[in-house]
């Protein structure tokens, strides 16, 4: 996939809208997969706050030293990332904690997972811990397009899904808030490497309070 730098407003608003198609298909069939209705979800994002970013890495010399998106989880719904062919994005495997390389696919998309379904079905799906690390010899250019809730939804997992068997691991939050409260710190008070794992773990632990 090649991009171009400069993209026109027209063009960016052409691609939010087939991304936002794109993403009410993936929900529609993840929530059939969770034994729901195909438009349970659909509710949550009547005036959603998704977004799309373009993303820049230029070269680096010294990539070690070099940040180029810190290892996080997505806390949205879904996140459809464009890459183009240079690679960089790594997901830790959960076994071993070992960071792996997702080698880009032409004309393909990576698809994340986020926090938001991973409440929503009460740890069915889980949100996957990922970083981005720079290259000395290419620069680096992607699109992720963020799909996320309506900023008043309160997020916990789907009635439906809970029984005695399996009972919700999650306690209820509100999408906008936290979703506006993570971006003002922008990870700075927290000296921690992980600020989305940490308030998951938060939200857990409230439960057996
Ligand atoms: O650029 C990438 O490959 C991923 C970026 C990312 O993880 C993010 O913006 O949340
Ligand atoms: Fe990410």
């Amino acid at each position: 996939m090649k991009f171009r730098l400069f993209l026109s407003r027209e063009a960016c608003e052409e691609y939010a809208q087939e991304m936002e198609k794109l993403a009410y298909s993936l929900l529609e069939l993840i929530s059939l997969s969770l034994g729901l209705p195909a438009e349970r979800l659909n509710s949550f994002f009547k005036d959603q706050t998704s977004f799309m970013r373009l993303n820049y890495y230029p070269r680096c010399p010294n990539p070690r030293l070099a940040l180029g998106v810190g290892r996080h989880k997505d806390s949205g719904a879904l996140t459809i990332l464009a890459q183009d062919d240079v690679g960089g994005l790594e997901v830790q495997r959960k076994t071993d904690g070992e960071w792996i390389r997702v080698r880009p696919t032409p004309h393909a998309f990576i698809v994340n997972v986020g926090d938001v379904i991973q409440v929503w079905s009460n740890d069915k799906y889980e949100s996957v811990e990922h970083r981005v690390m720079v290259n000395s010899e290419r620069e680096r250019f992607s699109i992720p397009f963020f799909f996320n809730p309506t900023h008043s939804v309160m997020v916990s997992p789907i009635k439906e899904l809970i029984n005695e068997q399996n009972p919700e691991k999650y306690k209820v939050y509100n999408w906008g808030k936290f979703h506006t409260t993570r971006n003002l710190s922008n990870f700075k008070k927290l000296n921690v490497e992980n600020v989305t794992f940490i308030i998951l773990g938060c939200l857990k632990a409230q439960l057996f309070d």
